[in-house]
Parts: structure tokens; sequence; C-alpha cells
């Protein structure tokens, strides 16, 4: 599903209006219905509501529903945010309908009208916040910051039309003090900032609502921002026919685990296997080879001789390279410790391997040590650093890049020609040609040790059953995601570990490819 910019929605707003002609009054009415069915399927009409509008479109849209509210009967307190001669276009249209029809609106002015908003919130309890939409341009302050904090505190469910007030709709920046929603119906498609933390926080349940733009407006601009969904997915798991064997679903090499962190390497091979790769090898030191071949038995482990212990020597270099030339993927990284060995290692697979390569952790942290190296590749290379890993191979503090995450994935891929899988609350992939891909799936419960060691051996798994890098990234985000969502659904989230990732795995690839779990049916 694409995703848009306040800018592009802006565009294909204008698109629909001035090149298929339909009124923007109509793009209105049709939000401001979509907003109030959600409310007719939810709420009888004992619910009273209290709708606080601002002055520009998204203001429009609340107009719109407080007729429709009122004309079925529910009791309503329409509220307006500062000077109404400032109101204007289509939704001057619908504030003069209210005032024809005898519906008090009352203007948020000062510290007394205040009160009276924080009154009716009291008797009224839900509320629809109207304030700003993909408008919003600055930080709020003043009179709109006190009704937002008015709003949090005294509403009992609120209702965000388009995004929640205080939310900037490019990339889930605060502006100040943001409504926080239980229920946000995006319109037409999702913004960027309903997707993307710190914003996502506030959305409560995010609901997609059509409003009649036509899809040719849509096509008309080139959006380059996408929400993974289980479509994308679907269509990307790699088929299994009858007539194979295990030469046909892929060979995987990996270079994990050292002395200590024999764990990372057990969980990325055991998920590469869970995924459906066919066959797996993994290097490792020959002093941890027996631990790891405990724990995944089906694994081809290659001991190699240690320089110190549990770390593989870059004497064996030439037999990686060599090993690649049989096999469809080389990842690199998880738990192999940030040594000296290994940026080595990594620097001579970069010039050298011509498979796709998937570099995760202690990999990413020797590369940022020296990003040139990644002018040489010879191949497609998938990166997977948390917001802490981007930190360090960006020279970027971690708050700088939090509140930018998608520009900083997309520079990065862009600059570098890495397709970036920036793991977080919400993920962010980006390819080098700027796409961008983004994931809701997954919970907090994720934040565990381990669960990133998963995610790369998903991916691995999946380049070796022949899905382009990209596709096989977007693919395991999805699936990581939703598998521990699987998880949470069954054990909570406190308790998941990475090891329940593991075992729900191929269950979630089963309930996707047979479409019989709800858990799949959203975003
Ligand atoms: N044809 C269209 O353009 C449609 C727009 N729609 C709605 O219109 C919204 C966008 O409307 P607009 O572009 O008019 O913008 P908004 O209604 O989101 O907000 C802009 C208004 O708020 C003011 N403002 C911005 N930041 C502020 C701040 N920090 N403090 C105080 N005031 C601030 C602006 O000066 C302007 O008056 C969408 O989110 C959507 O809800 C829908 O009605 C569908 C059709
Ligand atoms: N709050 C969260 N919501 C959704 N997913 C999360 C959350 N926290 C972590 N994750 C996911 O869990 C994984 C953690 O990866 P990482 O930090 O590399 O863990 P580790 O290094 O322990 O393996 C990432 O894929 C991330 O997207
Ligand atoms: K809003």
């Amino acid at each position: 599903m694409k995703v848009v910019l306040n800018d592009e929605m802006r565009l294909i707003d204008k698109i629909s209006m001035e090149k298929y002609g339909v009124p923007g009054v109509v793009l209105m009415e049709n939000a401001g219905v979509s907003v109030v069915n959600e409310i007719i399927d939810n709420f009888n009409l004992d619910y009273k509501f209290t709708i606080v509008c601002g002055k520009g479109n998204n203001g429009g849209d609340g107009f719109v529903v407080a007729r429709h509210l009122h004309n079925k009967g529910y009791k309503l307190n329409i509220f307006v945010l500062g000077d109404k001669k400032a109101i204007k276009g289509d939704a001057l249209i619908n504030y003069e309908i209210l005032t024809k029809l005898g519906i008090g609106i009352k203007e948020i002015k000062n510290d007394d009208t205040l009160i009276q908003l924080k009154e009716s919130i009291i008797s009224y309890p839900i509320v629809i916040d109207a304030l700003f939409g993909t408008g919003l341009s600055k930080e709020v302050q003043g009179i709109s910051k006190k009704a937002i904090n008015i709003i949090n505190k005294y509403s009992k469910y609120t209702i965000s039309i388009d995004i929640p007030s205080g939310v900037g709709g490019n990339d889930g920046k605060i502006f100040g003090t943001p409504v926080e929603a239980n229920k946000t119906v995006t319109l037409c498609l999702p913004k960027c900032g309903n997707l993307v933390y710190p914003g996502a926080e506030y959305n409560g349940k995010l609901v997609i609502k059509d409003i009649g733009i036509p899809n040719e407006a849509i096509e008309d601009i080139e959006l380059k921002n996408n929400l993974i969904d289980i479509d994308i997915v679907r269509q990307g798991l790699p088929s299994r026919k009858k007539d194979t064997h295990k030469g046909s679903y892929g060979k995987a090499n990996i270079i994990a685990g050292s002395f200590g962190m024999t764990g990372a390497a057990i969980l990325a091979c055991k998920s590469a296997l869970r995924t459906g790769t066919g066959l797996l090898k993994l290097y490792v030191g020959e002093s941890i080879n027996h631990i790891v071949k405990t724990g995944v038995p089906e694994v081809i482990t290659v001991p190699l001789q240690e320089m110190r212990k549990g770390v593989i020597g870059i004497n064996h270099i030439e037999k990686i390279i060599k090993d690649s030339k049989e096999a469809n993927v080389l990842a690199i990284g998880p738990g192999c410790g940030n040594t000296s060995e290994l940026a080595e290692i990594i620097k001579q697979v970069l010039v050298k391997v011509d498979i796709p390569i998937v570099i995760d952790a202690d990999g990413l942290n020797v590369l940022s040590r020296d990003k040139e190296w990644f002018l040489e590749k010879k191949s497609k290379i998938v990166i997977t650093p948390h917001i802490g890993e981007m930190s360090r191979l960006t020279n970027m503090d971690i708050e700088e890049i939090r509140y930018d995450l998608i520009k900083v994935a997309k520079d990065f891929a862009i600059k570098w020609g890495v397709i970036v899988v920036l793991k977080g609350a919400s993920t962010i992939i980006a390819s080098p040609e700027g796409e961008i891909f983004i994931n809701v799936k997954g919970n907090p419960g994720m934040a565990t040790a381990g669960s990133g060691d998963v995610l790369t051996g998903i991916i691995t798994g999946l380049i070796a059953q022949g899905l382009e890098p990209l596709k096989a990234a977007i693919t395991a985000v999805y699936v990581h995601g939703l598998t521990g969502d699987k998880v949470a659904r069954d054990k909570g989230e406190y308790g998941l570990l990475a090891g329940d990732l593991v075992e729900y795995l191929p269950y979630t690839i089963k309930d996707i490819v047979e479409d019989n779990d709800s858990i799949c049916k959203t975003f």
C-alpha cells in the first residue's frame, strides 16, 4: 500500500479536483462521512460528542462530521479554535451550513472558552479531534496547546481525523503537544507520520478510509513510500513445488557466533532453516563448534582454526570466498564480536564475493570504521542496523536519527548503494533507488536479546530461496513482526524470547500462505 507525505497528499487532492473534476467539497463530504460511518459502527445514540475543529480543511472535515451526527440525533458540542473569520474555502461552506441549521459553534479564544471546552468534554466525553491534519506546519503553542492538553486530560475516547493533531504527517515528528488518540481515521492513504515513531505512538487504532479520490489521481504521481502489507508479502514468499529437492531451496552461508555468543549463530541458523532454506553452512571458531552443532544439528558447520578463542582468523578468507561461488547468499555478523579479524574478512568479502550479502550486528560495527569499503562491493548488500548501529554508521546522534528515521535510512541507502533495514518499533527499509517500505507489524515484546539475529536468518533464508534482496528484506521484516505478534497473542509480550520467534516462524509462514489467520489480514 502506498503512503504519502503532506505535499504528495495535497498534490493528489489537487489532481483529483483540477484534472478529474472531483470538487474539493465532495472530498471533504466523503472524508466526514467516512469518519461518521466509523462512529456509528461503534457508538450508539447514548454517546455524546465534543468536536474540536481547526480553521483549515481538517476542521472542515470536523464540520461535516458534526452535521451528520446532528442529523442522526447524536448530542454534540462543537468548538472552533481561534477566530472563525479565518475559515475559508470548503471548510467555510461546511461551517456556514451548520450556522444556517442553527447549530452553535463556540470559538476557543481565551482561558474562559477553554474552560467551556473542558466542561463540554467532561459531560460530552467522546472527542473528535479535527484541529490539524496534513497542514500542521509549526510547533503547537498557546491556546492550541492548552486545548490539546485539555482533550488529553478529560476525553474518555478521542477519534482523530487524518492524523492526531500535533503529529507531523511527513515523518511522525511531534510538534509540541500531540493529541493522544484512541482511534485515527486517516483519509485516502496513510501518512508517513501515522506509521513512523514517535508520532505513530499517538494514533491509537489506525483505520484507513476511502474518500473517493480517483485511483488515477494517485497513479499520476510517483509515490516512493510504501506500507508493507500482507499482499506484498504473499507475492514475495517462494513457492514450493512437488518435484524438488534440498538444492531447489537454496544454499546459504553464514558467519556468526564467537566465544560467549553462540546463541546469535544458533538463532540466525535456525531462522534461516525455518524459513525454508535447503542447505545451510555456518563458519565458526573450532572451540565453539560443538555448542552450535548441538543447538542446530541441521546446519553444516565449518569449524575454523582460531587466532583467539572463539574468533575465526583471517587465514580462512580464501575458503569463505571460494565457497560463496556455490552459494546463493552470505550473511555476516550476528555475535561475531567487534574484532579486527572480522573487519578484514568483511573488507575482503565485499571486494571479492559476488552473491548477495547480509550484514548485521558486529558486521556493521566493524564497517562503521570505514564505510568506503561499500564502494568496492561486487554484489547487492542488505544491512540491518538498529538505531544504535545506525548511529555508529552515520556518526549521528541517536536522537537525531530517531526524529528523522526515513530520511536517515534513505540518505544512507542512496549514498552507499545498499539496502538499509533500519530496525525499530516501525522498521524502515530503504533501497538505493530511494524507495521506502515501512513495517508496522511487531510489538515491544520483540525488544529482547536475539530477535535481530532471527531477522537476519529470515532475510538470509529468503534470499537463498531466490528472492531479490530488497524483496527478501521487505518480506522478512513483515514475517518477523507478524511472528512476534502471534507469540505475543499467545504468551504476552513480557516473556517473549527470540527462541519463541524461531518456533512460531513456520506457523506464520503457513498462515500467510494459506490465508488462515485474521492477524494476517490487518496491515
Ligand atoms: N481537498 C483537500 O485538500 C482535502 C483535505 N482534507 C483534510 O484537510 C486536511 C489538510 O487541510 P489544510 O491543508 O487546510 O491544513 P490543516 O487543516 O491540517 O491545518 C492547517 C491550518 O492550521 C494552521 N496551522 C498549522 N500549524 C499550526 C500550528 N502549529 N498552530 C496553529 N495553527 C496552525 C494553518 O495556518 C491552517 O489554518 C487533511 O489533513 C484532511 O483532514 C479532507 O477534507 C479531504 C479533502
Ligand atoms: N517495540 C518494538 N516493536 C516492534 N518491533 C520491535 C520493537 N523492539 C524491537 N523490535 C524488533 O526486534 C528486533 C530487534 O533487533 P536487534 O535490536 O538487532 O536485537 P538483537 O541485537 O538483540 O538481536 C528488530 O527487528 C526490531 O524491529
Ligand atoms: K486531526
